[in-house]
């Protein structure tokens, strides 16, 4: 569906990006600057599914918002396919908007519940006159049977279906303009977990289908795991490391990621989940702490910690890591005594699944 890309060059590059909202004063006081983003660089590469994780609140949704010029960023750069996004006119941008679409977290919300799911998945279509009437009519059935829903459903309303297969409609107009990169903003959390199952294959199937790049906003280590080929992890706005997927998940540089890790659940032999979980609460985006932000909960802080912010040095090709004693937590061994996580076995759940993806079409009437 999407043009084939060929070359390695990056599709999406943030360039230390930065969002800040608030601030503002009024008769009644201001409001607190809150720091969402700061200093985000990365690099996303055609055809794959890179994924953003970490905590509730450490900006994940706004970076998503940013790489696609959905928010204006403070500071810094988006450049799509060697063009700055910021660069371009309001006429240009929309123009843009076909190829890089959001798929939100919550369904529902992000569905007008007052039209029709054929106008909702058809909008884009006539947004970018990509077809006449009649034509639109065939490609909203066409993409409501690519996403394993029914032709006959174009004429329902979103309160008609269920929360997975309302995700399908999202999914649907997300394809209609025959996007290039797509963001999933929590794509599957507000599922349960049998439907996640479900549109995380069918997401997977039309990235292959479409030669599709995800980029995958998530805090839930095990769909993270499963989907993705690279990954940032990202503490109070700023990223601390980046890694291709096993490499993070055998051996987190990072202590931060090292307690994301340990705070997944792992199978106890009593049958019961151990769970080992960060200590502390995130410090406030709107005091982020002087240093490395992650010092006020770190177990292997040191002085120079809260002092300076530790440069982005390159690990491994194609690894980075934010830490300035990262070197030294692996040699004393400390990187050894995070167990290597066990994710809930979302693969087995994805294999029952997908036995079962055709009942996905037999639609709650
Ligand atoms: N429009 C806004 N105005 C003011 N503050 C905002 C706005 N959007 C986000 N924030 C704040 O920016 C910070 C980062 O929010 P963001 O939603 O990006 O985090 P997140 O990691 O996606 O969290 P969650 O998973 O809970 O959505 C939070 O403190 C949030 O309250």
């Amino acid at each position: 569906m999407s043009d084939a890309i060929t070359t390695d060059a990056p599709l999406l590059e943030a360039k230390a990006l930065v969002k800040r909202f608030g601030g503002g004063h009024s008769l009644l006081g201001g409001s607190p600057l809150v720091h969402a983003v700061d200093g985000v660089s990365l690099a996303i590469r055609p055809g794959e599914t890179f994924a953003v994780v970490g905590e509730s609140g450490c900006g994940k949704s706004t970076l998503g918002r940013l790489l696609l010029r959905l928010i204006e960023p403070t500071a810094g750069d988006v450049v799509y396919r060697g063009r700055s996004l910021m660069a371009l006119s309001a006429t240009e941008m929309r123009g843009l908007r076909r190829e890089l679409q959001i798929i939100f977290q919550d369904p529902y919300a992000s569905l007008n519940p007052r039209m029709t799911v054929g106008d909702i998945i058809g909008e884009p279509i006539w947004l970018h006159r990509l077809a006449g009437r009649a034509e639109r009519r065939e490609r909203v059935a066409e993409l409501l049977r690519i996403v394993g829903l029914l032709p006959d459903h174009a004429g329902r309303y979103p309160h008609e279906f269920s929360g997975g297969q309302r995700q399908r409609i999202g999914i649907a107009r997300a394809l209609a303009g025959k996007p290039v990169l797509i963001v999933g903003d929590e794509p599957v959390s507000a599922l349960d977990v049998s439907i996640q199952a479900q549109v995380i294959n069918l997401l997977e199937e039309l990235k292959e289908r479409f030669g599709l790049t995800l980029v995958i906003v998530a805090h839930d280590l095990a769909v993270i795991r499963h989907m993705s080929d690279r990954v940032a992890v990202m503490y109070l706005g700023e990223i601390v490391e980046q890694a291709p997927v096993d490499a993070l998940f055998d051996a987190p540089l990072h202590p931060y990621t090292q307690a994301l890790m340990k705070a997944i659940p792992v199978p106890s032999p009593a049958g019961r989940q151990a769970k080992t979980l960060l200590q502390g609460d995130v410090p406030s985006p709107t005091a982020p702490p002087p240093g490395c932000r992650f010092h006020t909960r770190c177990p292997h802080a040191r002085p120079l910690c809260s002092e300076a912010r530790p440069p982005v040095e390159e690990a491994a090709p194609g690894r980075t890591v934010a830490c300035h004693f990262w070197r030294e937590i692996q040699d004393a061994g400390s990187g050894a005594l995070v167990a290597p996580p066990t994710p809930p076995n979302l693969a087995a759940r994805l294999s029952l699944y997908r036995a079962r993806q055709k009942d996905a079409a037999a639609v709650h009437p």
